[in-house]
């Protein structure tokens, strides 16, 4: 198997869609889930770069092993559920410690899904990114605005310079698994942001990516743990 040049890994509570999310990007649909046993990855070539996508549970039972998938991640994906503060601030009080064993120039955004339960969202009209409001739906009890806030808190966190680092703007965003809304966006938003990096490390002759071959992972897409 092609060792990946990068890594990225999705964490978050249980039940926000962190699957979900992967279903719809790599596989182009909504389908049921399991909650997740441990991890899955999944490759993704983007370019010339192969890039590991590591699908992780958020299930309390797991969370030991979220140390360990971040391990040597350029890209962590934080991600909520709009309609459920509380999963924003686990984010915070349980997630984002887990990220210490990422590479210190690891790239983060902050995702809220399903957006499509919400009344900020009408499926209507969901295209080119337009996304007018109805009044029949679920109040969104979580604003880009404390996605935002959050982010710039994890880059204090990290002690990162926030004129240094992607503008905390451009890496919250609000997607819906299940309609696709700002799926691609996410996930495309995220790889270009990384690219750099790989190339950066190549250049540099510090290729320290995980290798699959020895991690023991199986085909794209398989469960492990
Ligand atoms: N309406 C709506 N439901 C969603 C969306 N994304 C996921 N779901 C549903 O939310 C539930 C949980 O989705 P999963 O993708 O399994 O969540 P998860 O974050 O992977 O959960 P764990 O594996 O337990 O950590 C499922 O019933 C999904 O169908 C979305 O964008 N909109
Ligand atoms: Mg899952």
């Amino acid at each position: 198997m092609k060792k990946p040049d990068l890594k990225l890994v999705l964490l978050g509570d249980m039940n926000v869609g962190k699957t979900s999310l992967l279903h719809r990007y790599m596989e182009r649909r909504f389908q049921d889930t399991v909650s997740t046993v441990g991890g899955a990855f999944y490759l993704k070539q983007w370019g010339p770069y192969n890039i590991s996508i590591w699908d992780t549970a958020g299930r309390e039972q797991f969370h030991g092993l979220g140390s360990m998938y971040c391990r040597a991640a350029s890209a962590v994906i934080l991600t909520y559920d709009v309609s459920n503060m509380q999963s924003l601030l686990e984010l915070e009080d349980r997630f984002l410690g887990l990220t210490d064993t990422a590479n210190d120039d690891c790239i983060f955004a902050v995702v809220g899904n399903k957006i499509d339960l919400t009344d900020d969202y009408d499926s209507e009209s969901d295209m080119e990114g337009e996304r007018p409001r109805t009044s029949s739906k679920i109040r969104k009890q979580v604003d880009l605005e404390d996605a935002i806030a959050l982010y710039k808190r994890i880059m204090k966190y990290k002690m990162l310079d926030e004129n240094v680092v992607p503008a905390a703007e451009k890496m919250c965003f609000e997607t819906s698994a299940k309609t696709g809304y700002n799926v691609d966006g996410l996930f495309e938003g995220v790889f270009n942001m990384v690219v750099p990096l790989i190339v950066k490390k190549k250049a540099s002759g510090h290729d320290e990516t995980v290798n699959l071959a020895q991690s023991k992972p199986e085909k794209s897409k398989n469960r492990c743990c």
